[in-house]
């Protein structure tokens, strides 16, 4: 009887541990099942929304938490990542915050645990800024972490989340040619499909240069809407009114880009500027200023790597008098709206993947000789093995002849460097 009742506790606990990693294993980009399944079955933690979500095929919004823990003081922190999850809700989605805690990595944070990263924003028990490199040793020490751009992109990847919003990705920092500071946002981005829906790039950047590091890695950048701009975070131009590399009229269209990357394999990330409502858009010139205070003040002071952004995001907050704190909370809210409606966009065109190449045309090859343009070249280098050289005594005639004898001595391979 004993033995009995052991004997189905063990099995009841088997069947449990098997429906638990079941569960998480389904929610796992599917490329990376039996890695996670193997690895990391404990370490992923789905919200309870985020889960029923899945299993109905609702569309998510991922949702970054570094602005809660590096990005804006509290209670702002908390009431925005609240009131951004709240958003997304009544367009038609489900938000899932992304973050980690004790180790855990949470897609689905819940208001507790979001309060609980927001309160600790300059306490003892502050987050660590978490981008791509920094997940394995937060989750290896136990910490918290509040997930960047990049490093939420990963996470969302990993349990596949197409679409994101955060207020501006990070890019190329003003003085980088002495600096070298690239965020590694943009390094993400290059090789992970998610899109991610900000208000262009953060002003306190050097923009052209982020815009053309971008185009290297091959990401896609988009405005929203019928402007023609690229807009800068806190305003809806940069202050040299640098035009947008490309634009889509709306969602509608968003979600077919992100369709035909998908379906045509390309794992780059795709960028959708959305400009700051007009409303609470700051003149560039104005805000220039005084980020370049700020700046000169970073310089004084020594701070580098990743305390540049939060201390820069927090100076010009002060320097406007937190007019800049408001702007940032809007264009986030909004940013959110048209992420909600861009995934719910994408469920429906995915659903209906019947091979739709929305605007790109496809032209049948119609086996008429082409004429082809070659613009520049390559070159590859051959490394020839030589096997087996056969060493013969030749004749005066049969030296007269190398070129017509010398296949024959030798069996070469090639092999690519
Ligand atoms: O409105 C905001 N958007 C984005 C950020 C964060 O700033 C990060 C960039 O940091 P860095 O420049 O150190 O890579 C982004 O990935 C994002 O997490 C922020 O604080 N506030």
């Amino acid at each position: 009887m004993q033995f009995c009742k052991k004997k189905k506790a063990i099995v009841l606990k088997m069947t449990c541990t098997i429906m638990k990693i079941g569960v998480h294993n389904r929610l796992i980009h599917p490329q990376y099942r039996t890695i996670t399944h193997r690895l990391f079955n404990n370490k992923f933690i789905f919200g309870n929304e985020v889960i029923s979500a899945k299993q109905n095929n609702k569309p998510i919004v991922a949702l970054e938490s570094t602005i809660i823990t590096h990005g804006m003081p509290y209670p702002d922190n908390f009431e925005t990542a609240i009131k951004v999850e709240e958003i997304v809700r009544q367009r038609g989605a489900v938000p899932a915050t992304i973050g980690i805690i004790d180790g855990n990595i949470h897609v689905g944070l819940n208001e507790n645990q979001i309060n609980n990263l927001a309160i600790e924003v300059n306490g003892p028990k502050r987050a660590i800024k978490c981008s791509q490199r920094d997940i394995c040793s937060i989750i290896a020490a136990g910490a918290n972490g509040g997930t960047t751009v990049g490093g939420t992109v990963t996470i969302a990847h990993l349990a596949g989340i197409p679409v994101m919003a955060t207020g501006g990705i990070g890019g190329v920092h003003r003085d980088a040619q002495d600096t070298f500071d690239i965020s590694s946002d943009l390094i993400v981005l290059g090789r992970t499909p998610v899109a991610v829906v900000c208000a262009g790039i953060k002003a306190i950047l050097d923009i052209p240069k982020t815009l053309e590091f971008l185009e290297t890695l091959g990401v896609p950048v988009m405005t929203v809407g019928d402007a023609e701009a690229f807009p800068a975070f806190y305003s809806s131009t940069t202050v040299d009114n640098i035009k947008s590399p490309a634009k889509v009229s709306g969602v509608i269209d968003a979600a077919k880009c992100i369709n035909i990357q998908r379906n045509l394999g390309i794992n780059s990330g795709l960028i959708f500027a959305v400009p700051i409502p007009q409303s609470h858009s700051i003149d560039p010139s104005i805000i220039d200023k005084f980020i370049q205070i700020a700046l000169d003040e970073l310089k004084n002071r020594g701070i580098q790597g990743k305390n540049v952004t939060p201390y820069l995001l927090k100076r010009v907050t002060e320097l406007t008098e937190g007019k800049s704190l408001t702007s940032n909370k809007v264009l986030i809210e909004n940013n959110a709206r048209v992420a909600a409606d861009i995934a719910v966009e994408l469920s429906k065109v995915s659903m209906n993947n019947s091979g739709d190449s929305g605007n790109v045309k496809l032209r049948e090859n119609s086996g008429k000789k082409l004429n082809v343009a070659v613009i520049g070249g390559a070159v590859e280098d051959t490394v020839i093995h030589i096997e087996d050289p056969v060493v013969k005594r030749t004749t005066a005639a049969e030296r007269q002849n190398v070129a017509a004898a010398s296949p024959s001595y030798y069996r070469v391979s090639l092999v690519r460097p």
